[in-house]
């Protein structure tokens, strides 16, 4: 396979394309707290047995927060830029679902670079279960989505997933953690092939492959 990635210093940075750009270590540490939280309670919604009074009350404290919070907002499509990723192949958007620092609906996902493409460890609660007991199979598909593309970024060649395959070879259980990894496998062209597994325990209960397309960028 030959290999055709645009080397990591010629990707242009994406500030001169127009996008917004955060510093990942700039974001206020109020806000990554408060993210934390949200997931906390997004948690404790989806379980509540609390008597109607009580939820009445968390529902007024909580348009107070809308009420808070809900004024300048980012951009659509701003990105955040990874400290520990080095270069231009560390931007992802800030709100990203799998993984966005500032979406509290993301899960607690942080894919870091490792010897050979990305690793992370995450612990899933009920929220994204599907099956009694289980990680959803569509949450399963995005976390080896993000991975897969993570690693193809990691490597110098970010691209958008055109193919992407995914085999359950086990149930992938709740509130246990999960291991995830990816890495490149090959390149033809400005395709990038990329595998990845998620393992409870060392044993694989899912694994994904995809071929991600980097795109042409102008600069
Ligand atoms: C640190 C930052 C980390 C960020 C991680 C983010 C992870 C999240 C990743 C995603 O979820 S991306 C969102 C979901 N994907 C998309 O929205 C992509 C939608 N599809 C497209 O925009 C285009 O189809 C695409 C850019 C993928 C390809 O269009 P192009 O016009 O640029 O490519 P073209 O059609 O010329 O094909 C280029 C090569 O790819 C091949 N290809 C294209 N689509 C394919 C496909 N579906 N399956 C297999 N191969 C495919 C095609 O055959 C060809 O191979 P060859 O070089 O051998 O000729």
């Amino acid at each position: 396979m030959t290999v055709e990635a645009q080397p990591v210093s010629e990707l242009p940075d994406p500030r001169s394309l127009g996008f917004t750009v955060v510093a990942e270590d700039e974001l206020p540490a109020e806000l990554t707290a408060l993210v934390d939280r949200v997931r906390t309670l997004i948690d404790a919604v989806a379980h509540t047995e609390a008597p109607a009074a009580d939820l009445a009350a968390a529902r007024r404290l909580v348009e107070d927060a809308v009420r808070r919070v809900d004024g300048e907002r980012r951009p659509v499509g701003a990105l955040v830029q990874r400290t520990e990723f080095e270069g231009p192949v560390g931007y992802g958007t800030v709100t990203n679902i799998v993984e966005g620092p500032t979406n509290p609906a993301a899960p607690p996902l942080r894919l870091e670079q490792a010897e050979q493409g990305v690793r992370a460890e995450v612990t899933l609660g009920g929220v994204y279960q599907g099956p009694p007991g289980l990680v959803h199979g569509g949450w399963i598909a995005a976390m080896l989505d993000q991975a897969l593309g993570s690693a193809s970024a990691a490597a110098g060649m970010p691209g958008l997933t055109a193919n992407l395959t995914v085999d359950y070879r086990r149930p992938t259980p709740l509130d246990v953690p999960l291991e995830i990894s990816a890495r490149v496998t090959g390149t033809e062209r400005r395709k990038v092939f990329v595998s990845a597994e998620i393992r409870h325990n060392g044993e694989v209960t899912a694994e994904g492959t995809a071929i991600m397309v980097q795109v042409a960028l102008p600069g």
